[in-house]
């Protein structure tokens, strides 16, 4: 359903050359008292071996449960469905949806590893760091003396003293020390893949800086591809190759973090970044957007984002927008995304 006879046809996400990780009708379902609650709805998304994927949106967008359908640890009573494709440099791809208990739980550390949202007091309080590592290493059968040289390697990658983080609890650190043990902790078995949902949000301005530059050093000296997931659009710029915009548990918008920042084309990225007055200045700073998130048991028919859009016509409430390519690096779901950039000034627009 879009207008733009003369442009090059468009087309559905494709499959990237070298996707890591693909997700096809990706969704997620809670039956609930009611309703059915659609936490996560139908996201068709590439993770290019090697890259760092930001996902951005605001609180209950479905970010966290995009994260934890990656490695099919949706809490009970939820639902995944759709198909998430896993490939390892060497061996054969696996259906990360079709895994056994067993198999998943090998998956989860060994392959896709993930730091939780709020992990930081998920730490044993009666345990020190140390055990904390060779817990680990023994539950999956790896051999702890040459895991716990690892350890030291990825503790001093992330400007930690590996002797007085081990010997800690998880009480005598402060929380980017915390913080940063646990993305160690999560770097032990060597994965290809690691999954970080708010790793920042309990810090300071200046350690979450510091975060950001030790991630893309860990991505270039371990060969990982990384997902980031966050609500603070400007500190993932920083970081990330790529963005993918979730909106009312739907994605938006997926493109180059460069093309994002000079050419949004989803009217709701265009908002976020106008109610970000400057990429340098901290999240505070940030003013919210007009109206309020969708209900996921109630989300409105047509664009989920057309009853707080300033473009939306009577198309948009009635039909979906499909994902289409504004250019070979760039997705949007907007039937009006060409307009988006060039015809309008949703500053004042957003603001009125
Ligand atoms: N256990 C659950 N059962 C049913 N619904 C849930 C459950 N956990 C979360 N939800 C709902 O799923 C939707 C998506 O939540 P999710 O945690 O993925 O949001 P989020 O984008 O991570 O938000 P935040 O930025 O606050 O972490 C929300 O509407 C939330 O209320
Ligand atoms: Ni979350």
């Amino acid at each position: 359903m879009s207008r733009h006879a003369d442009a090059a046809p468009t087309a559905k996400t494709q499959t990237r050359s070298d996707a890591i990780l693909t997700c096809r009708d990706l969704s997620v379902e809670f039956t609930m008292d009611r309703g059915t609650s659609t936490v996560l709805n139908g996201l068709d998304i590439d993770i290019e071996r090697n890259e760092i994927i930001g996902i951005v949106g605001e609180s209950g967008s479905g970010k966290s449960m995009f994260a934890s359908a990656l490695l099919d640890a949706v809490v009970e009573p939820g639902v995944t469905t759709g198909t998430i494709t896993y490939r390892p440099a060497e061996g054969r791809e696996i259906d990360v949806l079709d895994r056994s208990d067993d198999q998943l739980q090998q998956l989860r550390w060994e392959d896709i590893s993930m730091v939780f949202q709020g992990a930081l007091s998920s730490f044993n309080p009666t345990l020190k760091l140390r055990g904390h590592f060779v817990e680990t290493l023994e539950a999956h059968g790896y051999d702890v003396e040459s895991g716990m040289e690892r350890t030291h390697e990825l503790l001093s990658d992330l400007y930690l003293d590996p002797g007085r983080v081990l010997g800690s609890y998880p009480h005598e650190l402060s929380g980017g020390m915390k913080q940063r043990a646990l993305i160690a902790l999560s770097l032990v078995l060597e994965p290809d893949v690691l999954v970080m949902d708010e790793p920042t949000a309990a810090l300071d301005l200046l350690m979450q800086r510091s975060i950001i530059s030790l991630l893309s050093a860990l991505r270039e000296k371990y060969d990982l591809t990384m997902v980031f997931i966050t609500h603070d659009l400007p500190l993932v710029t920083k970081l990330a190759d790529r963005i993918g915009v979730l909106y009312a548990f739907e994605l938006a918008e997926v493109s180059g973090t460069e093309e994002l920042l000079r050419s949004p084309r989803h009217p709701y990225t265009r908002a976020l970044l106008n109610s970000t007055p400057d990429i340098e200045s901290p999240l505070a700073e940030m003013q919210p957007i007009e109206g309020s998130a969708p209900d996921p048991v109630d989300v409105p028919p047509g664009c989920p984002y057309h009853e707080r859009c300033p473009l939306a016509t009577a198309d948009c409430a009635a039909v979906k927008p499909a994902m289409e390519a504004a250019s070979e690096t760039h997705d949007v779901a907007c039937h009006y995304w060409e307009r988006v950039p060039d015809e309008i000034d949703l500053t004042t627009e957003v603001s009125r």
